[in-house]
């Protein structure tokens, strides 16, 4: 696979796929530029060389027409403050006003076209959409590695349309730290799995045990291990059918040789509300009517020391709801853990929206190795899955 430092711009239209699927608020502003902030070393590599950038991503899922809230013009005026120059903006990214927009661009100058799933044709991955997409640039760039694992027009299809297609810096940033905790990691190898679900998590954690030394659960899924060992979660989060899936892991880690750890307490809540009234109560011994909404100070402590001593440590999904500031105290102690391996010379990789949002906000952002910009798709990667917008840059 070819990257931009393989290529000189000068001149050249590069048609850049980022992935600029960030939250907004009511008032269309960014609550969280992690996306935006890690695309523009790319941009300003092209920029540099005397190129220009036509840049095109998706926001949230429209219905596959225009709709307000989805609109990529809210993001021109913190794209222009950013490069300190008017950012262009096509109202449509096919057709007429785009092609003019597109073809008038000069050395320097960045175009940013409407949001992609305006068009059905770009989740469906239809090739005349992406044939027309083609004809903006000279050269493709896929940067997205957020939306990676999608086979849609932008990311996939369009590459076949171009000569030169090469992967960004955050594509190739991405993969390469991937990989690093994939294969040889240094040991101890740690990975934190936490968030709501087990189902949406199931084929990682089954491919990382035969990775890691030590397998951590918290957050809602733990509920469901506790319950399945016969504890009582209340009105926590469980996953009925997968119960006998929690158990199973639990002997498959036991005969690969990996502790898997899960809680020992949590903080249950008679509300799903930061205002609920609290208590601490031992795992499995939650009360009736009441719900586990972060883990305990003693899950703390002993997931802290492990992480804490781990030479390469992977996190994906928070310890509880920590969107609630009173239930978001475990997680931000398994981020200072996070931290804290890495100031001890560890390599600490954080995936998945949530806990990626977690560790910016605590400002973490810079003291751990990496902070993913990916979600499914880095699960997707690490599940041993091809993702097809890395496939279509390969020659
Ligand atoms: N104990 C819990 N009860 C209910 N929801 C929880 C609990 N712990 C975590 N969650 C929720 O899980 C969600 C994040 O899960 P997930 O999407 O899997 O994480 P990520 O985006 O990091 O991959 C958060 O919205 C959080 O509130
Ligand atoms: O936010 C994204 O993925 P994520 O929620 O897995 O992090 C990507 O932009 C992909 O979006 P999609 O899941 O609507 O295809």
């Amino acid at each position: 696979m070819r990257t931009i430092d393989d290529i000189n711009f000068k001149g050249k239209k590069a048609l850049i796929r980022v992935d600029f699927n960030v939250p907004l608020n009511e008032k269309y502003e960014i609550t969280d530029d992690t996306r935006i902030k890690a695309a523009v070393p790319t941009i300003k590599k092209i920029l540099d060389d005397g190129g220009s950038a036509i840049l095109m991503s998706h926001l949230g899922r429209p219905k596959g027409g225009p709709e307000e809230k989805f609109s990529l013009k809210h993001l021109v005026k913190e794209l222009s403050d950013r490069f300190g120059k008017e950012v262009k903006f096509a109202s449509d990214c096919v057709g007429s006003e785009a092609e003019s927009k597109a073809a008038e661009l000069k050395e320097g100058e960045i175009l940013l076209l409407e949001n992609l799933r305006f068009h059905n044709e770009e989740t469906k991955g239809d090739e005349a959409f992406a044939k027309k997409l083609s004809v903006l640039g000279d050269i493709y760039v896929n940067d997205a590695f957020g939306t990676a694992h999608r086979a849609h027009a932008s990311t996939s299809i369009v590459a076949q349309f171009f000569e030169e297609k090469v992967s960004g810096y955050v594509m190739s940033a991405e993969l390469e730290n991937a990989e690093k905790v994939l294969n040889n990691p240094e040991r101890p190898f740690t990975a934190i799995m936490g968030g709501a679900k087990i189902s949406d998590k199931i084929l990682i954690i089954e491919k990382l045990l035969d990775k890691v030394d030590n397998l951590i659960i918290g957050g809602g899924m733990s509920y469901t291990f506790s319950k399945a060992k016969g504890g009582k979660i209340g009105n926590s989060l469980l996953e009925e059918d997968k119960m006998d899936l929690s158990l199973e892991l639990v002997e498959k880690a036991k005969a690969k040789g990996v502790n898997l750890i899960l809680p020992l307490d949590t903080v249950e809540a008679d509300d799903f509300s930061n205002d609920a009234n609290k208590k601490v109560v031992k795992s499995g011994e939650i009360d009736d009517n009441w719900e586990g909404l972060d883990i305990g100070p003693d899950t703390i402590k002993l997931f802290a020391e492990t992480v804490a001593k781990s030479k390469t440590v992977l996190w994906n999904g928070p310890m509880g709801v920590f969107e609630f500031p009173a239930f978001a105290v475990g997680t931000e102690g398994i981020a200072e853990a996070v931290v804290q391996a890495t100031e001890n010379g560890g390599f600490s990789l954080i995936g998945g929206g949530d806990s990626a949002s977690a560790i910016n906000n605590l400002g973490y952002g810079d003291k751990v190795s990496y902070v993913s910009t990916g979600g499914g798709a880095l699960l997707e990667y690490m599940e041993g899955k091809e993702l097809p917008g890395v496939k279509a840059l390969e020659n």
